[in-house]
């Protein structure tokens, strides 16, 4: 049994024990590495941590992570005194009041789920959900982009019925759609990923899962058990993790498909995020060493909170292969070049993203990146499958990058924000968008998406066009050598 006395004695950056769930920890030498940095773990040093652990985690992450050496024991809760309870008092004063949140059945478009979820979620999950890079530029574009693509509709063909049907990496879907990977889920809705699994099920699309999702593998395959699944890898600088991990998924038969996410090389800088981090770094215990806390949270999170590979390369793909038989994906293509470079490692697919806005800002909207690929390496659309992510937020955006070329469109943040309303509100988000397909297709004379695949004859880019970067013979830059 671990007392009150003996925990608030560990309450310094380099000496960090903390209670969670009934249990003290000694996060010492994870609180450097723990993924989504350091920060938090110092601000509960000496504390309870459990609320806010609870909020992001499932129960068992922190028994199964950490080694025994760093099990304390037992909270002897006959120690509690009356300045250990105030310590725990949280900053709830500015919290969303969550009867604020509006009854699904008003919610009609996607939009509307991230809106809800902004007004009546905790302020660190929104933060979290809704933050992107720097100046918010690429986030905005990516939305923004998907506007700007007109239609050339086609009438009197007989739209009585559609077909949204498609075949993603093997598996049949109603509608050419997957619920993007997000790290946890869990702070949005108790059921995280478990609800975004069971809804992706119900309503016959797929749910590709994080390498950082709050619940789990076995816990989000069983939310489903007979509906496919992706699964999202990010490589570990502890390589032998990533290989444990392709060895597990071997044996895991609802997982048709492995996105690799390239685009994340160092967590980028999230101000929304950092702005709320910086405000609650401080520990109670800590009043005479808040710098030190500081200096050691806040921006450093981004490099030591990483455990994200960084030295990862296209030789990979081999390594890659040499754990696993699954489909492989790169997840993150932003050029024509790396499209013709995964095609050239042999991988099955490539996922056109930018990680929604949150890696590189100013990196191009994910739609123009699909253009220049049709553009300029037409035969990546026909060798492997292209997927595109970023700024969806209509069916209609889902008719158009089909036409484009796309075999499948990802969908993020509006899913992420659906989990504060369980499994019914992924089930609520995607309907809509299946819907809106429909309705598309409709107006614009199409009756088979598979059929349209590839068809630009629906589409006029015009107004695009002139974001493409041009070949070079035809640039500013003609007849300049390309480098120095
Ligand atoms: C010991 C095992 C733990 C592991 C393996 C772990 C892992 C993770 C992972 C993977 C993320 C997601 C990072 C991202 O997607 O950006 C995360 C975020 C987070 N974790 Fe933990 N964590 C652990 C312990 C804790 C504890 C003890 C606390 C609380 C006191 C905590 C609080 C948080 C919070 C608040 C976030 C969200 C940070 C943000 O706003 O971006 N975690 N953790
Ligand atoms: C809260 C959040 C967490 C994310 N976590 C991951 C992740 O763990 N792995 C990953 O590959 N991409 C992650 N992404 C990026 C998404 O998979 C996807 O590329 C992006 O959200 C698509 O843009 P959209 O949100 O505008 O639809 C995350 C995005 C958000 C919003």
């Amino acid at each position: 049994m671990v007392s009150v006395a003996e925990i608030t004695k560990h309450a310094t950056p380099d000496d960090i024990w903390m209670v969670v769930n009934g249990k003290v920890y000694d996060l010492t030498n994870f609180a450097p590495n723990h993924p989504g940095g350091p920060d938090m773990i110092y601000k509960y040093a000496g504390r309870d941590g459990s609320k806010t652990y609870n909020d992001f985690h499932a129960a068992d992450l922190i028994e199964k992570e950490l080694s025994d050496s760093d099990k304390k024991g037992e909270f002897d809760e006959t120690t509690i005194t009356q300045t250990w309870i105030d310590a725990q008092k949280e900053e709830l004063a500015s919290e969303p009041d969550p009867n604020e949140r509006p009854p699904l059945s008003s919610l009609i478009n996607l939009d509307d789920f991230e809106i809800a979820f902004a007004k009546s979620g905790p302020r660190k999950a929104n933060a979290y959900v809704s933050s992107a890079s720097n100046d918010l530029l690429t986030l905005n574009a990516n939305k923004s982009a998907w506007q700007k693509l007109w239609f050339r509709p086609r009438i009197m063909r007989n739209v009585a019925s559609v077909n949204t049907k498609m075949t993603m990496f093997g598996c049949n879907v109603a509608m050419p759609v997957w619920i993007c990977p997000m790290g946890i889920a869990k702070t949005v809705g108790p059921e995280g990923e478990k609800a975004l699994g069971a809804g992706a099920a119900a309503s016959g699309i797929v749910h590709c899962m994080s390498t950082t999702a709050s619940y789990g593998i076995e816990d989000i395959l069983a939310s489903a058990p007979s509906n496919p699944f992706f699964y999202q890898v990010y490589v570990d600088k502890q390589r032998h993790k990533t290989e444990a991990m392709l060895q597990k998924l071997a044996n895991e038969k609802q997982v048709k498909a492995l996105f690799i996410t390239v685009d994340l090389a160092v967590v980028s800088k999230r101000e929304a995020d950092e702005r709320i981090r910086t405000q609650e770094t401080t520990s109670v215990y800590q009043s005479g060493e808040k710098n030190k806390i500081d200096k050691k949270g806040g921006g450093l999170a981004r490099t030591t909170g990483s455990f994200i590979d960084w030295t990862l390369s296209w030789e990979d793909v081999a390594w890659v292969r040499k754990h696993s038989r699954l489909p492989i994906v790169i997840k993150g293509v932003q050029s024509a070049a790396d499209a013709k470079m995964a095609l050239k490692m042999g991988c099955q697919g490539i996922v056109v993203s930018n990680h929604g806005g949150r890696a590189l800002d100013n990196a191009p909207a994910t739609l123009l990146i699909l253009m220049e690929l049709r553009r300029d390496c037409p035969e990546v659309f026909e060798k492997m499958e292209v997927h595109v992510d970023g700024g969806v937020r209509r069916g209609s955006d889902v008719l158009k990058a089909i036409c484009l070329g796309a075999r499948g469109v990802g969908v993020g943040r509006p899913f992420q924000c659906s989990v504060a309303y369980d499994t019914e509100g992924v089930e609520s988000c995607a309907a809509i968008l299946q819907d809106e397909l429909e309705t598309a297709m409709r107006l614009c004379g199409v009756t088979d998406l598979e059929k349209a695949r590839g068809d630009l004859s629906y589409l006029n880019t015009s107004e695009l066009e002139h974001y493409l970067p041009k070949p070079l013979a035809r640039s500013w830059f003609a007849g300049l050598r390309a480098r120095l």
